[in-house]
């Protein structure tokens, strides 16, 4: 497991983002951490992350799996080009397609995992496959479709 989540090593314009951005005060922090097979991110969810009472909030859990899927992306073209992350050119992925399966209710109160990796890597477009735990117990998955924008 590296030390540096890929996100870390986005600066400037590329730092802003609500969903993972390290200079958005308000913004989720979604850090991926890659070790070449499985990107790896641990949340705790506050109380005002709540859908109802004790069941964490879906559209979060949404946005959870956007980011962590996309740093996921990003780190995976990285290691495929052979070189460190943040190196130039940047690389950098959007989000084309997330689908999300709520699988049971996400309990309040625990630590969350989500666990991702690639299902595919062709051209411009890197698919990511990603589930979201509590306490061992899958709560959720998803897919992304990330398209590489630069
Ligand atoms: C948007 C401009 C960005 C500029 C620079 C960005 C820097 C980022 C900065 C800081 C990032 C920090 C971290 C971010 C993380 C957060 C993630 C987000 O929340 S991202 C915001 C939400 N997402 C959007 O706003 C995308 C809006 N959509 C688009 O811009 C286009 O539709 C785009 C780029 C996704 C696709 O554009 P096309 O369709 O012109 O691209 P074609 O080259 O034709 O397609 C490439 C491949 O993608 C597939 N594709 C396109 N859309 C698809 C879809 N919806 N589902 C599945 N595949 C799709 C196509 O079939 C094609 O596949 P085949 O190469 O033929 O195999």
């Amino acid at each position: 497991m590296p030390l540096t989540a890929i996100q870390d090593y986005f600066t400037g314009d590329h730092a802003i983002c609500y969903g993972c951005g390290s200079d958005n005060a308000h913004g989720l922090q979604v850090r991926t951490y890659w070790d070449g097979q499985y990107g790896t991110f641990h949340f705790s969810p506050q109380d005002y992350h709540t859908a109802f009472p004790g069941v964490v909030y879906g559209g979060l859990i949404a946005s959870l799996f956007d980011c962590h899927c996309i740093g996921t992306a990003v780190a995976a073209a990285y290691e495929k080009e052979g070189r460190p992350p943040g190196s130039d050119p940047l690389i950098m992925y959007v989000t084309a397609n997330l689908n999300v399966n709520y699988l049971r209710p996400t309990p309040m109160g625990s630590e969350l995992m989500l666990k991702s990796h690639i299902i595919e890597q062709k051209g411009k477009k890197t698919v990511v496959a990603c589930t979201l735990s509590a306490d061992d117990t899958p709560c959720a998955n998803a897919t992304v479709v990330g398209i590489r924008a630069t």
